[in-house]
């Protein structure tokens, strides 16, 4: 039986109030990657972080061994829970799985949506079984920010990448299709510093730290998105919310560069010490 439960009468939000941001992802069983990394993110900048589950994964820091998409109507209802209970501020989207799923994504109205288009684990493993271009004729124009990373991008585009020149022609090419905010992340380059090229507003802006030397990158696109996310549902502006993310993300993998979890490629560390919300 299910016990009676006591209604909260009607009050006014309250600066006390932390905001809520949802993310819609997928799980990972290793906890470094997914809907997990999303909300240890939420949670380390005081946001209450709600869920959407769009597939389950079989994963460890060495791989993804097995996946399960979960039914479109199932999407459905859980942003609909979500979304008619809570004041939802900014959400987020991580692995959506296939085509069905991401249609049902896209026809949810979602506030300062940032769209992290995971196509493909960096352990190899198919995260999206389907058209990639999905991303920008469904998703795309329903999005605030577009967080690809170089690999991503180039499935997107369907061309490569190589020069800065090129870059900032992506950038261009792929908020044509509707978010005001790229960010094309530059984890998988290499270099001295880890660089993200950003238009915003018709802008190029460059953020860039000191590459950490580590294997220990399990879940860096998704926590940087889910932290871009919660500062967006804090309510900065777009600027501050990608250098607080960036920075945020910088010091995680500092923190965690020489830990062991599990045998492979390990995740970064979601509470560095020194990091304020
Ligand atoms: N070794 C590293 N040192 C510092 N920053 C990194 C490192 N690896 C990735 N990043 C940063 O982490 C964020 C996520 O980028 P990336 O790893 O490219 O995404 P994804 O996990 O989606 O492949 C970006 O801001 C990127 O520059
Ligand atoms: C369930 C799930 N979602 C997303 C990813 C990809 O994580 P990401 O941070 O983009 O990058 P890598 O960890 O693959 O470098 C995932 N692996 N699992």
């Amino acid at each position: 039986m299910i016990p009676e439960c006591t209604v909260t009468p009607e009050r006014p939000a309250t600066p006390a109030d932390p905001p809520v941001a949802v993310t819609i992802a997928g799980s990972d069983s290793g906890g470094g990657a997914g809907i997990q990394a999303d909300l240890l993110t939420f949670a380390a900048h005081r946001v209450h972080g709600t869920t959407v589950v769009t597939a389950i994964t079989a994963q460890n820091t060495l791989g993804v061994t097995a996946s399960l998409s979960i039914p479109p109507s199932l999407i459905t209802a859980q942003l609909t829970a979500v979304t008619t209970d809570f004041d939802v501020r900014a959400a987020k989207t991580g692995m959506l799985g296939g085509r069905d799923q991401l249609v049902a994504v896209a026809a949810a109205a979602l506030p300062r949506l940032v769209v992290d288009p995971v196509l493909v684990a960096t352990s190899g493993a198919v995260l999206y079984d389907g058209d990639p271009t999905d991303y920008l004729r469904i998703l795309a124009p329903r999005a605030f920010a577009l967080t690809p990373n170089l690999p991503e991008a180039r499935l997107l585009l369907g061309h490569p990448l190589t020069s800065r020149g090129d870059r900032i022609a992506a950038l261009r090419e792929l908020a044509d299709h509707g978010p005001s905010l790229i960010v094309l992340k530059g984890g998988h380059d290499d270099g001295p510093n880890a660089v993200d090229l950003c238009y915003l507003a018709g802008r190029v802006v460059e953020l860039s730290r000191p590459r950490v030397p580590t294997g220990n990158t399990h879940g860096t696109g998704c926590t940087f998105a889910a932290a871009i996310t919660a500062r967006l549902a804090h309510g900065d502006p777009p600027e501050a919310a990608l250098e607080a993310a960036k920075s945020y993300v910088t010091a995680g993998l500092l923190a965690a560069a020489d830990q062991r979890l599990g045998a492979g490629s390990g995740p970064l560390d979601h509470f560095p010490t020194h990091h304020v919300p």
